[in-house]
């Protein structure tokens, strides 16, 4: 701000008695010069502070000016926001009139269910309860039929046991009488042939000491009436009657003897599993028995094999015995306790014997569950007969040295029926099912029984395979055996896809005659 200029000496007019002389008119002319000259330079200091006064009010005119400019143009944006703001308030209040409307409706409806759901509620005890009555008696019928089920199956079972039991007491009858039939029938005389004279004539030494010149029999090959063999005589006429087994001891002439077998494990189709298990029980101690004194166990005695019949549990046995070098002796349980009545249990002890000799050997028992079937008492002479056999077998296992090269093997039809005591540990150390070959494996044994045979192109084993369901290796065996005849009867020069439908019918057809009812656990 500009100071303002304050007169300093004001010049003093005073009035004086005389008249103011010209001194005085000059001096007073410049004073009166001096303040001119002082209120003009005043003058232009007021006039320079005015200047910039107005500069800077025109300058604040403009600011108000631009001020007043954006404040309009803010008016204007805040009433269109406003306008806008208004817009969506009153969107958002339709919203909420009709959330409100439908929120009265849903309680309205809401209401509405309530009340259903108590109705409902009410309904759904009353059928709870009708239920769980309905329930009570329900488990009480339930338990009736269980307890009548479970009787049927009972009896179900009884009765296909009965009836299996009593087939298989038809088939010993039947044996029985034609082996009292020949009992009755004068003894025949034991010969051993000498040579043959010619295609129908043999000379016999007889056990009684001549020599006689006997009719060969039609039905004997000359193969079979080979220098050495043992025949049976009929003491009247001297025709030879049978050609008797090779007798390797007079006492153990039941048995089947073979010094080494000629199957092999190749032979044998679809039993893997089963081939691995008795390979491990039976090959592994004669083949490397101090595997197990390495390891310290005791090395097992043998297997036992159960399952359906002709399924290959002999060829099993046969193969081990082939693998190891051992000896294979064969005996067969009703035979034992058939031929030898009052024998059985001495006939056992020699077989343990006559295996501890020709050691390594393995002893193959045949329908054990003929010697060792679960029996309620010991009635009849027979049945105690059967009795001591097994016992001297139970005890001619036990007492048997695990480290000898003598291995068991047993093969049955009817684990259902075994005696307990034959399965007790110790007794057989695995027992391996040999099942009915799968299409694998009826497709393996197939090619195993075909493949000497000359055979057509067109031949499709899985084919074959697929049409056998249900057949045992030994079915299959006579399938391919039955083809051939087929072929051969149609002289043709290889077996075809037809001889072997054929060779199926015929021997599937034939297999469902024979077929008897299985009991439900006969093979488990
Ligand atoms: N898995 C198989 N592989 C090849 N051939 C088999 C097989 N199973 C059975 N066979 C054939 O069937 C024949 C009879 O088999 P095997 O005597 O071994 O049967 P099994 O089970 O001992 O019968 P069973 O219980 O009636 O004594 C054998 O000689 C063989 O020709």
């Amino acid at each position: 701000m500009e100071k303002m200029v304050k007169p300093k000496d004001k010049p003093v007019y005073t009035t004086s008695k005389r008249a103011p002389d010209s001194d005085d008119i000059r001096r007073s002319e410049s004073e009166l010069d001096l303040e001119i000259e002082r209120l003009s330079a005043e003058l232009k200091k007021a006039e320079t502070l005015l200047k910039r006064t107005k500069t800077i009010s025109a300058q604040r005119l403009e600011e108000i000016k631009s001020l007043k400019e954006s404040a309009a143009a803010e008016k204007e944006r805040l009433l269109g926001d406003v306008e806008r703001s208004q817009a969506v308030y009153d969107a958002l209040q339709a919203d909420y009139n009709t959330l409100i409307e439908e929120k009265v409706e849903i309680q309205t409806a809401l209401e509405k269910s309530k009340g259903e759901l108590a109705t409902a509620k009410e309904s759904l005890n009353n059928t709870r309860s009708e239920l769980v009555k309905s329930h009570k008696d329900l488990s009480v019928t339930r338990e009736e039929v269980i307890l009548s089920q479970g009787i049927i199956q009972q009896l179900e079972s009884q009765k296909k046991s009965i009836e299996y039991d009593k087939i298989h007491f038809e088939r010993e009858t039947k044996r029985l009488r034609v082996e009292l039939d020949r009992m009755k029938t004068t003894p025949l005389l034991m010969g051993t042939v000498v040579k043959m004279i010619d295609n129908d004539h043999v000379v016999i030494r007889s056990s009684a000491g001549p020599q006689l010149v006997v009719s060969a029999p039609m039905d004997l090959t000359e193969a079979e009436l080979a220098p050495g063999a043992n025949v049976a005589l009929n003491q009247q006429t001297f025709s030879i009657a049978e050609v008797l087994p090779v007798l390797e001891e007079p006492e153990v002439s039941a048995l089947e003897l073979i010094e080494s077998t000629d199957i092999t494990y190749d032979q044998i189709g679809g039993l893997g599993d089963q081939l691995r298990e008795i390979r491990e029980v039976v090959e592994l101690p004669l083949v490397k028995p101090e595997i197990f004194e390495r390891i310290g166990i005791e090395p097992p005695k043998g297997a036992l094999l159960y399952g359906p019949p002709g399924t290959g549990k002999t060829m099993i046995a046969k193969a081990v015995a082939n693998k190891t070098n051992a000896t294979f002796i064969r005996v067969v349980g009703s035979e034992l306790v058939q031929k030898y009545i009052g024998d059985g249990a001495k006939m056992v002890h020699e077989l343990f014997e006559m295996a501890q000799k020709k050691a390594p050997s393995i002893i193959f028992i045949d329908e054990v569950d003929s010697i060792a079937s679960r029996r309620t008492d010991d009635t009849t002479s027979a049945d105690r007969e059967i009795h001591r056999t097994l016992m001297q077998l139970l005890a001619e296992m036990d007492g048997f040295n695990r480290r000898s090269n003598v291995k068991i093997i047993a093969a049955t039809n009817r684990l259902d029926i075994l005696d307990p005591a034959i399965l007790r540990p110790g007794r057989f150390d695995r027992m391996v099912f040999v099942p009915l070959p799968e299409a694998d494996g009826r497709e393996s044994i197939f090619k195993i029984h075909s493949a000497k045979m000359t055979l057509s192109d067109e031949i499709d084993f899985a084919e074959l395979a697929k049409m056998t369901e249900g057949a045992s290796g030994a079915d299959i065996k006579a399938v391919v055996t039955e083809a051939g005849m087929f072929a051969v009867r149609g002289e043709k020069m290889s077996v075809e896809k037809a001889d072997f439908i054929d060779a199926i019918h015929k021997i599937m057809e034939s297999k469902k005659k024979e077929e008897l009812p299985v009991p439900e656990n006969m093979f488990y």
